[in-house]
């Protein structure tokens, strides 16, 4: 999707005075797939999100560099998963220098005033959320969605960050209503479960960041002109 459709416009900002509703799904992108795509689209109509903002990690603090596909190759495959969706489709945190969530959201809060932010991830990351850096900071800074996800939701329930978290549970309709988009807030979203996940495609096709190679070209060079308009 092209960057100046989706700079707010008057109507838009008319629309959502306190700031246009977005979604931020950071991820390795390892490859992207339909599990993506879905729980992007399922979020966005259960939060009311006018858009959600896949950020291709230039890479996962905690996961090794070995298998992880050049960052060209992730982005390019994201970019076709994200087509004819409200998906916008960034590598933002390469232009931002940043690695860890912390530092991305409060950069983006600060350069993107006119947006109402929400993090969301698989139940699988919030099992281990309590290892991301200053995870409690992450979440003073934006509400946090959690999708349910097969395997992950007993660990996810169990987890440490879920016994802080679950004090500032809310529903996904309190996000709706702007005046109550605050942090911490917690929504956990269910819908049908998606077994899709990287690790299976992986192993279908270790070889499969060969097969964008001919388009990454291209999308190495709209990595410099990715950046979202405020
Ligand atoms: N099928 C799914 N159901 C719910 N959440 C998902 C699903 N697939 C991915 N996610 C979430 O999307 C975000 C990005 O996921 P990621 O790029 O790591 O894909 P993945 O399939 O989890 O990869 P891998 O298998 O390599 O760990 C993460 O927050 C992850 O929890
Ligand atoms: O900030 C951290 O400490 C941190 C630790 C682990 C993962 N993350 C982020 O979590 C998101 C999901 O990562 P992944 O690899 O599970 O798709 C991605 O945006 C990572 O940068 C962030």
């Amino acid at each position: 999707m092209a960057g100046a459709r989706h700079r707010p416009g008057p109507l838009l900002r008319a629309r959502h005075p306190r700031g246009v509703p977005t979604g931020l799904l950071g991820g390795s992108f390892n490859p992207a797939h339909g599990g993506h795509r879905r729980i992007t689209r399922c979020a966005a109509a259960a939060l009311g999100l006018d858009e959600v903002w896949w950020l291709v990690s230039p890479g996962n603090p905690l996961k090794p560099v070995a298998g992880m596909a050049p960052l060209a190759a992730r982005y390019a495959a994201a970019l076709v998963q994200g087509r004819r969706a409200p998906i916008r489709v960034t590598a933002i945190e390469r232009e931002l220098g940043t690695r860890f969530t912390v530092d991305t959201l409060r950069a983006l809060v600060r350069r993107y005033p006119r947006r109402r932010f929400v993090w969301l991830m698989g139940a699988d990351n919030l099992a281990q959320f309590h290892r991301w850096r200053d995870w409690r900071g992450i979440a003073r800074t934006v509400p946090i969605a959690v999708i349910a996800r097969p395997g992950y939701d007993g660990p996810a329930v169990a987890s440490p960050a879920m016994a802080w978290l679950s004090r500032f549970r809310r529903t996904a309709a309190s996000l709706h209503r702007r005046a109550e988009w605050s942090a911490p807030a917690l929504v956990i979203l269910r819908f049908d479960p998606d077994p899709r996940s990287a690790t299976a495609l992986r192993q279908a096709d270790p070889d499969w960041a060969r097969h964008v190679s001919a388009r990454s070209l291209r999308d190495r060079l709209t990595l410099r002109l990715i950046e979202p308009q405020p």
